[in-house]
């Protein structure tokens, strides 16, 4: 690349990018959906067409509330229900994230909606790390470098946090980096789940939440403050607790300063919040305000399919509305790097070997 090239889509490819929030089930390749409904006898697809399923999730998922949204979901569920199907989509996961550019990736999804057909949580758990270990190595084998833990999620609506608490204690050395809850949002505070949360503070184990994307501040404040969550999904609704004034002096009610003042990394997924409703565009995204103030934002994709987007194209869009440059790219892919669940010297390693040395030829 020439230095100070435009952020076009192209070039934001190129440099390397970190990935903290990025659903398995909402990343698949809308081909491997088709094959996989075939091999396994889903019969329930909408329409079997590539092109017309790759319209029908971003249309479905376009839905403007979060539980609709949701309702996709149990196309990709369906299909995902055995060891070969899991590990295959894993692996696609993978080689699609690094081509990309994603050298640092979390995926999350929830060991309990693959349990259709007889898979145990631990098969589940086992199969998906397969498909990451087998993708991982592909793309070595390409001269690329990507490293993926994954995040199990509990639903919200269903009563299995602490059960997936215990299996992603156990894997935590075999892949798992940590926790999440995710499902509607509204009707499920994330303290129904205290036990588990207290279970894995008590392990010293990680966890994110999803809160403040469907419902307001008082999920954000229940996530921090009672389940002691490290990182927020969504968060968005943060900005509920900013005023400005007419000359654009900026105020932090106590709970977006605390939100601040502890760095909280915020993971946003611009796009999936333009689709459930939560924001009405991008260029009305709260991440311009969040970035502005130096709250610890990060972007990302949420569902690659449900989206039709990716890390880049998410640098893109921002770019396009906020008038990002490198800097910017640069100082979100850092704050993803540290923010992420993964042991310091690691993280630092990634840092200063991949990432810095990445964006070094690139200014503003
Ligand atoms: O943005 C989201 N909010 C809440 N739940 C979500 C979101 N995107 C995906 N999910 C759900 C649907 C998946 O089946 C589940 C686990 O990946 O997480
Ligand atoms: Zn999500």
């Amino acid at each position: 690349m020439p230095d100070n090239p435009p952020l076009t889509l192209e070039n934001i490819r190129e440099v390397p990018k970190v990935l903290l929030h990025d659903h398995l089930d909402g990343g698949l390749r809308p081909d491997t959906v088709v094959e996989l409904a075939d091999a396994i006898g889903y019969r329930n697809l909408p329409t079997t067409d590539v092109p017309e399923l790759s319209r029908w999730f971003r249309e479905a998922a376009d839905s403007g509330s979060l539980e609709s949204y949701l309702e996709t979901f149990a196309h990709t569920c369906g299909v995902m229900q055995t060891e070969e199907a899991l590990v295959r989509v894993a692996a696609e996961c993978a080689e699609d994230l690094a081509a990309d550019g994603v050298v640092y990736a979390e995926v999350r999804y929830a060991p309990e909606l693959f349990v259709e057909r007889g898979l145990t949580l631990d098969a589940v758990v086992e199969a998906v790390q397969a498909g990451f270990d087998e993708g991982t190595r592909r793309v070595a084998e390409r001269g690329r470098n990507i490293r993926i833990g994954t995040l199990l999620c509990a639903m919200r609506q269903h009563a299995r946090a602490t059960e997936i608490a215990d299996v992603a204690v156990r894997y935590r050395d075999a892949g798992v980096a940590g926790f999440d809850i995710a499902g509607p949002e509204a009707g499920f505070p994330p303290t129904r789940n205290l036990d588990a949360f207290e279970y894995l503070r008590t392990n010293n184990a990680h966890f994110t939440i999803h809160a403040g994307e469907a419902f307001g501040l008082p999920s954000i404040w229940e996530a921090i403050q009672h389940c002691g969550a490290e990182r927020l999904g969504h968060g968005v609704s943060i900005v509920d607790d900013i005023k400005s004034d007419a000359d654009g002096t900026v105020h932090l009610g106590r709970l977006a300063a605390y939100v601040r003042d502890r760095r909280i990394p915020l993971e946003m997924c611009p796009s999936s919040n333009v689709q459930t409703g939560a924001v009405r565009s991008i260029a009305e995204h709260p991440i311009g305000l969040l970035a502005r103030l130096r709250f610890r934002v990060t972007v990302n994709t949420d569902n690659r399919l449900m989206s039709g987007c990716t890390v880049s194209s998410e640098f893109a869009a921002l770019a396009r509305e906020f008038g990002y440059g490198w800097d910017d790219v640069r100082w979100f892919t850092l704050n993803a790097m540290k923010s992420a669940f993964l042991d310091f010297d690691r993280r630092l390693d990634l840092i200063n070997n991949v990432i810095k040395p990445g964006y070094a030829h690139l200014t503003n």
